[in-house]
């Protein structure tokens, strides 16, 4: 049996918004999941349903074989199990960093509080931040509080929902390395939800992909990479580029090899764009057609050159919706 068990969630806020549609997840204990859909699938939705702070229609959540009631069912929404934390961080403002962590934790032995919040703060390395304000802190070392906040009480299940929307790039690759080694530690179950791939890839090693309310599929990243069902699944990794003269066949920019001399198209550099490590090209060919092309960043194509372009037959991706 699995630790997290969703079966055939429907919610349906009116006619138009379908937010959950037959939804059905499985998580085993320690696992950590991440589910990808863009804006609209209902992420936030199966959150708040999994929190047991939304009501959904229809269907059910287990947590270790215990039916997880919606708060229509609760004197108190919510579950000190599973701990839900949003994108906003909901830090109480005139608390220090210390005092925000124990906050959940007011109820328990003195003796057991300290040590759980040295131990956060020693986990998260923020012990040296202990007596500042939220807003002396960065938005990482905000939302580092509140997910070492959503830990203090122990949960079994940690809910992330988008929570690095709000940082930029440098602050959310800092605390990506940094949260990627601490959930290892730490082991807890972890359910990610996010329009960002790469938040997943960085913290969790299972993928649901969804659309439109349901989970379209779920897998490992890299079996779902080299095997994507379709269009929108395939592009969630990488622009995809249509072959020329075919209706289902696409080839990534990646898989696409370039040279001076030899290949089975010929063409223009329409655009040369430098990314550390390499270059994005855009190549022009019979007047109309455009493909992507990633190259290593040291070798060289002048815009407005001819090249020459080719991929393996073993790298085309068919598709059919
Ligand atoms: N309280 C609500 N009342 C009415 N419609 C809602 C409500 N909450 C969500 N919806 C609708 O349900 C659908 C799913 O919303 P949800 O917020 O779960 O998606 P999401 O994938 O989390 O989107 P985002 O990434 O933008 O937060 C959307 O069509 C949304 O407009």
């Amino acid at each position: 049996m699995s630790y997290l068990e969703i079966k055939g969630l429907y919610k349906r806020f009116d006619k138009e918004a379908v937010a959950l549609e037959d939804f059905s997840l499985q998580i085993d204990k320690g696992e950590r999941l991440g589910v990808v859909g863009e804006s609209g699938s209902g992420k936030s939705t199966l959150l708040k349903v999994i929190a047991g702070l939304e009501i959904q229609d229809s269907g059910e959540v287990y947590l270790a074989g215990d039916k997880v009631l919606n708060p229509a069912k609760k004197l108190v929404p919510g579950y000190d199990e599973i701990q839900l934390v949003r994108q906003d961080y909901g830090l109480y403002p005139n608390s220090t960093v210390e005092e925000n962590i124990r906050r959940p934790l007011l109820q328990y032995n003195k003796g057991y509080a300290h040590e759980r919040v040295e131990f956060l703060l020693e986990t998260f390395g923020m012990k040296h931040l202990r007596n500042r304000y939220p807003r002396e802190l960065s938005g990482g070392q905000q939302q580092k509080v509140a997910i070492a906040r959503a830990l203090s009480l122990e949960p079994e299940v940690l809910l992330l929902d988008e929570p690095f929307s709000s940082l930029d790039p440098m602050q959310k690759r800092e605390l990506m390395e940094e949260l990627a080694l601490t959930f290892r530690e730490i082991r807890v179950t972890v359910l990610l939800v996010t329009h960002d791939l790469q938040d997943a890839l960085w913290l969790t090693d299972k993928l649901c992909v969804m659309n439109k309310g349901r989970a379209l599929r779920i897998g490992s990243p890299m079996e779902i990479y080299e095997s994507p069902e379709n269009a929108y699944v395939a592009g969630l990794f990488s622009h995809l580029n249509p072959i020329p003269g075919t209706f289902s066949d696409f080839i990534r920019p990646t898989a696409v090899r370039l040279d001076k001399k030899d290949g089975k198209f010929s063409g223009r550099v329409a655009l040369r764009k430098f990314f550390p490590q390499y270059n994005l090209l855009a190549i022009k060919f019979n007047d109309m057609d455009l493909i992507w092309q990633v190259e290593d960043y040291t070798r060289n194509y002048a815009l407005n050159e001819q090249v020459f372009l080719d991929w393996k037959k073993s790298h085309i991706i068919q598709l059919h919706n």
